[in-house]
């Protein structure tokens, strides 16, 4: 039976549900005993979390109670020496293990976690469900020589990329220069990364040829987080966009010094091919076994020599290893090409234009295994420019003249996960984001900077022969 009669349309009425909440009658002595008893957890929980600022201040005032002043101040002079003599003795290990720790729980307490509720929700990080506000929680703070590593525990429903779109706002709400974050192993979590200076603000020198050569590792730069970035050739092809003066020419050096060892020995060909007339890489001369800068017709001709010899290579090795290693006699062929789109799209005879994309289409899908790479550079990354562009395995994008170019250089989804290439300024040529094996957001790297005397100097070290539009001239090594 209804209760009350409802006329269809009709709004109900919601009354009031009259329910009495049973009175329970607490003792005082109770609750001071509760109240004692919490404080004491509360005060205790603290304690051990901040046990490298209680524990020093225990010691200290027992210390003063039970010896005196004077033992007191004997025993910091002493510490203090330890600390100055461990600073002078070996610093790095001091850095490690003193400095860093010590700043790292400093900037927890006094920056971060001072501003941490305001910043999530500004920053659109906390949410409301039910009444309750949902915070995330602040687990670590790690400081480094170049900036803070925050983990932080991620609320239900977040991904990754709200916090790398988020990042860089919460770096200036703490007052620091970028941020970015990264993916934690744990995938409740994700790792704030604040920088506070920039270890890539200055131009980096060369650095030093690698005698032996180890292709998974060629050095050219340095990370943002001041570790040296390597990148790893074998069995891959290196595609590197940018705009005009961002630095292409810089990664193309950085790769072939890198490389100068292995071409010394011969165990490397570099076959370079320069279509803005050879202005650019006609300083490396010595160092390469055929330098192409001149018709769109050569080109094609000597693209087609890199497909023969990848064909006879392949028909040898077929059935007897799955990766090509390389010799004196059988040597990586490391094509180089300058400004991609010269060959693939501004080239006006269809012919040859078609027969430099077959040519490169075969390099590219099958040169890999059979140790043939190409490295290419390239301004423009549209699609209609570069056909190619998922045959290159590893991609660098220096700086980029619109947002949505980035996500054609580094593939979908790179710049909402921090590959901010078009933020780059125009006063930083040789900065780029790279992606790095078994990290999923892209890494900030600078690229070593080879002026034209270094140029001359790896020449003379290294350089062996001489080679113009596929004419060998062997040169004094
Ligand atoms: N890694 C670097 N570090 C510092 N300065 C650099 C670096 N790379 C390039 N530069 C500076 O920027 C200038 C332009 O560099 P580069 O010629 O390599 O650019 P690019 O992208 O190849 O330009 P273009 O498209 O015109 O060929 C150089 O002359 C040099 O002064």
């Amino acid at each position: 039976m209804p209760l009350i009669n409802v006329i269809p349309g009709d709004k109900i009425p919601t009354a009031p549900m009259n329910v009495r909440v049973p009175v329970w009658r607490v003792p005082g002595w109770l609750l001071v005993l509760w109240w004692t008893l919490r404080g004491a957890f509360r005060a205790t929980v603290l304690a051990v979390r901040f046990w490298w600022l209680t524990g020093p201040a225990a010691l200290v005032a027992w210390i003063w109670a039970d010896f005196g002043w004077q033992t007191l101040l004997v025993v910091l002079a002493t510490l203090a020496a330890a600390g100055i003599a461990w600073w002078r003795w070996h610093r790095a290990s001091w850095w490690r293990f003193v400095w860093w720790p010590l700043l790292g729980r400093w900037r927890r307490l006094f920056v971060y976690r001072r501003g941490w509720a305001p910043a999530m929700a500004t920053c659109g990080l906390a949410t409301t469900f039910g009444g309750d506000k949902y915070v995330p929680q602040l687990v670590k703070v790690r400081a480094t020589a170049v900036g803070d590593e925050l983990t932080v525990r991620m609320l239900p429903g977040q991904h990754p990329d709200d916090w790398g779109k988020a990042a860089p706002r919460l770096a200036y709400t703490f007052r620091v220069r970028d941020g970015r974050a990264r993916t934690h192993r744990r995938p409740d979590r994700i790792v704030l990364v604040f920088l506070r200076r920039d270890p890539l603000a200055t131009t980096i020198a060369p650095l030093p040829v690698p005698t032996s050569l180890d292709l998974e590792r060629l050095p050219l730069g340095v990370q943002e987080n001041g570790d040296p970035y390597a990148l790893r050739l074998a069995g891959s092809h290196v595609l590197v966009g940018g705009a005009t003066n961002a630095g292409k020419g810089s990664v193309i050096w950085a790769l072939i010094a890198a490389l100068a060892g292995g071409i010394q020995q011969r165990l490397v060909e570099l076959w370079v091919f320069d279509p803005k007339g050879g202005m650019e890489l006609a300083g490396g001369l010595p160092l390469f076994t055929r330098f192409v800068y001149d018709t769109a017709e050569t080109m094609a001709g000597a693209l087609e020599d890199a497909v023969v010899r990848m064909r006879a290579r392949a028909n040898r090795l077929r059935g007897v290893t799955r990766q090509h290693t390389p010799t004196p006699g059988d040597s990586l062929i490391v094509i180089v090409i300058d400004e991609l789109a010269a060959l693939t799209s501004y080239i006006s005879d269809r012919k040859v234009r078609d027969r430099i994309r077959e040519s490169l289409s075969l390099l590219l899908s099958q040169g890999r295994a059979v140790g043939v790479h190409v490295i290419a550079a390239l301004q423009d990354p549209r699609k209609e420019v570069l056909p190619f562009r998922d045959l290159f395995p590893t991609r660098i994008a220096l700086r980029l003249t619109e947002a949505e170019q980035v996500d054609l250089i580094l593939g979908d989804g790179a710049r909402n996960r921090g590959a901010l290439a078009d933020e780059i300024p125009e006063t930083s040529p040789g900065v780029a984001y790279v992606a790095l094996d078994g990290v999923r957001e892209p890494v900030r790297v600078r690229f070593a900077y080879h002026s034209d005397s270094d140029i001359q100097d790896l020449c003379r070290r290294y350089g062996y022969a001489q080679v113009v539009e596929g004419e060998i001239v062997e040169g004094e090594r």
